[in-house]
């Protein structure tokens, strides 16, 4: 490598509804912030992107307003995504390289031909002198360590913020997918509805994360668990603690993981005419990544359903950038594999 291609980064970017990943060939994942951007209501200045930006969104004044530029897998809002990737950019220690050489970003695969040439417009923007894109759960697939390129059938269950995306992959390709608009953030509206609903109580996005986090579960536990809620009573308007249990929630996100189920057995029964694909997957299971995979008993209640092992990768949320860079580090190994 010549003095100046040294001074020039290959990065991976996992631009998520949620969150978002940069990695940095030779360093490995560098950062990971949350997908948002806080802009001023007047001048339309950007007064802060990622973590910063989310702690303004529970707590906005009139002034203020944030904006996540992608929505259910769909680029929402192509300024904001300018504004939150070259900001990211900028947090990490790039600047004192020339610029961006390679640059591979992971893209959802229900995304259409007109978003995709908004991504390769953004990479021209920010100077990438090369410019690669590859499916999410293609990306999982390879951040796990799933051989892509053989006559294997892998099946592989991405459930994000705003996207459930779902694929059997075999010979560098996808051969049976789903991609479904339901996800963590439906998960985390409904419980803020069934509060709202259920015990005139309004609670912010925040404080519905955290009883996701903490109460939600996807299948019965043994010993149902219950946590202390905050919130404001919407009849009188004074603050409010209420209990709420762990039962009452799993029926809140039993729907929008049934369809999450609903979708891997559509995928599962596209095989009918590929049973050999089926037979590999009932032999290695499926492998779940994404935030949505550390929903509690959600492995177990697929599994049930389906009857397809369900291995739970570890760090699920870092898996599709993790991919997004063993792509970067290996281009030609790969190649194939991503489209330009
Ligand atoms: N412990 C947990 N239990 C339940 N849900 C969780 C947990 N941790 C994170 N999540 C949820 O995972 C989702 C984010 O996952 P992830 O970071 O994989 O999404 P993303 O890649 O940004 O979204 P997408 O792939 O849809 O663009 C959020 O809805 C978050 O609430």
């Amino acid at each position: 490598m010549s003095f100046f291609s040294s001074l020039y980064r290959d990065i991976a970017i996992d631009f998520g509804t949620t969150n978002t990943l940069i990695y940095v060939r030779g360093l490995g994942i560098v950062l990971n912030e949350p997908s948002i951007v806080a802009r001023d209501c007047n001048t339309g200045q950007v007064l802060a992107i990622g973590q910063e930006a989310l702690v303004m969104h529970d707590k906005l004044h009139p002034g203020i307003v944030t904006v996540r530029p992608l929505f259910n897998g769909a680029i929402g809002d192509y300024q904001a995504m300018q504004e939150l990737i070259k900001g990211l950019i900028n947090k990490t220690k790039m600047r004192f390289s020339l610029g961006i050489r390679h640059l591979v970003i992971s893209i959802p695969s229900g995304i259409t031909p007109v978003e995709k040439r908004a991504v390769r417009d953004f990479a021209q923007h920010v100077g990438a002198k090369k410019f690669y894109m590859v499916t999410n759960p293609m990306a999982a697939a390879i951040g796990i360590g799933l051989e892509v390129r053989e006559a294997i059938g892998n099946m592989v269950v991405d459930i994000g913020g705003g996207t459930s995306e779902i694929a059997v992959i075999s010979l560098s390709g996808i051969a049976s997918g789903e991609c479904l608009k339901v996800a963590g953030a439906d998960i985390t509206e409904l419980i803020i509805r069934h509060l709202r609903q259920e015990y005139n109580i309004a609670v912010g996005e925040s404080t519905a994360e955290r009883i996701k986090i903490t109460l939600a579960s996807a299948y019965k536990e043994e010993k149902e668990t219950s946590m202390e809620i905050r919130g404001i009573n919407v009849e009188s308007g004074l603050p409010e603690v209420r209990m709420i249990g762990s039962g009452s929630i799993r029926n809140v996100i039993a729907i929008p993981i049934g369809q999450i189920i609903s979708s891997i057995k559509k995928c599962l029964e596209a095989l009918v005419i590929k049973p050999e694909l089926s037979v590999d997957i009932f032999d290695h299971g499926l492998f779940l990544v994404g935030g949505g995979a550390l929903i509690k008993g959600i492995d177990k209640k697929i599994q049930e359903e389906t009857n397809v092992p369900v291995h739970i990768s570890e760090d699920p949320q870092t898996v599709v950038a993790k991919g997004a860079g063993e792509i970067l580090e290996n281009l030609r190994k790969y190649r194939g594999l991503y489209t330009n």
